[in-house]
């Protein structure tokens, strides 16, 4: 049975997002994920953790000025300065959250552009070193060009040649079945072949991005797929609900905790 984390950057934004964690246990998650957590104190997120039993399963290392559009800044010529401090910042809270998976976005930048490659290259090699000794894996997440338009990973090929070619034992791939699906498809025999890969699961339906439940994917048939080929990490709710969180979780009711 796959573990899922709720997605506390998309689902249950009913509540604040401290009391996100509390409403996602009480829902019977046993774990969580978010995008950033750096608006809040780590120790406030650690006590919620830890009050309501739950695991941290990932977030993403800060994205450079979201509001401004920035989309991560690994890829960006200039921005490595930048990186190692932001590197700095989520290993705090990866201390105090006990989080093993960190995801590393690359930003907004033509991937055939030489100096956005090597930038990308440098800031993935540096930030995965120093998470090794850790014990914290670094993430690479392919994302379709129809969410973020322009943005540097746009291809699982590319993901899965720089991960095999670096060969750092930390470095893994972010699989989102939504983003594959829109940039690809061939969900199930991408999943069998980048198992080895991988370092987490993330899930949606396709194309609406709600709950898991319908529209072009059959996730039924991709969680027992999920099992079948030994996945033992989470698998991420990284999903809009279509109307209330709770009233969307008719498909999570199997897989609840009590
Ligand atoms: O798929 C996504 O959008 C996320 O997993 C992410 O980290 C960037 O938005
Ligand atoms: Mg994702």
């Amino acid at each position: 049975m796959p573990a899922f984390a709720a997605n506390l950057t998309m689902m249950f934004s009913e509540w604040s997002f401290l009391d996100r964690f509390d409403a996602a246990a009480e829902a019977g998650f046993t774990a969580v994920e978010y995008l950033f957590p750096y608006e809040v104190p780590p120790e406030a997120i650690a006590e919620r953790l830890s009050r309501n039993d739950l695991q941290q399963a990932l977030f993403n290392l800060p994205p450079g000025d979201w509001a401004a559009g920035e989309r991560g800044i690994a890829a960006l010529p200039g921005r490595f300065d930048q990186v190692k401090a932001d590197v700095e910042r989520a290993l705090d809270y990866a201390e105090a959250t006990g989080v093993k998976r960190l995801h590393l976005m690359a930003g907004l930048a033509d991937p055939a552009d030489a100096l956005a490659a090597a930038a990308y290259r440098h800031s993935v090699v540096y930030a995965a070193e120093r998470l090794l000794d850790r014990g914290i894996d670094l993430l690479i997440e392919p994302i379709n060009g129809r969410n973020m338009p322009g943005y540097f990973l746009k291809d699982f090929g590319v993901a899965e040649s720089l991960i095999t070619e670096l060969g750092i034992a930390n470095l893994r791939l972010q699989f989102d079945i939504y983003h594959r699906q829109i940039i690809h498809g061939d969900v199930t025999m991408a999943l069998r072949r980048l198992m080895p890969i991988t370092g987490h699961i993330q899930i949606a339906s396709v194309p609406s991005r709600h709950e898991p439940d319908g529209e072009e994917l059959n996730y039924p048939y991709l969680f027992e797929e999920i099992d079948r080929i030994g996945y033992n990490g989470f698998v991420g709710c990284e999903y809009t609900p279509r109307s209330s969180t709770l009233d969307g979780l008719g498909w999570f009711k199997p897989f609840a905790r009590n």
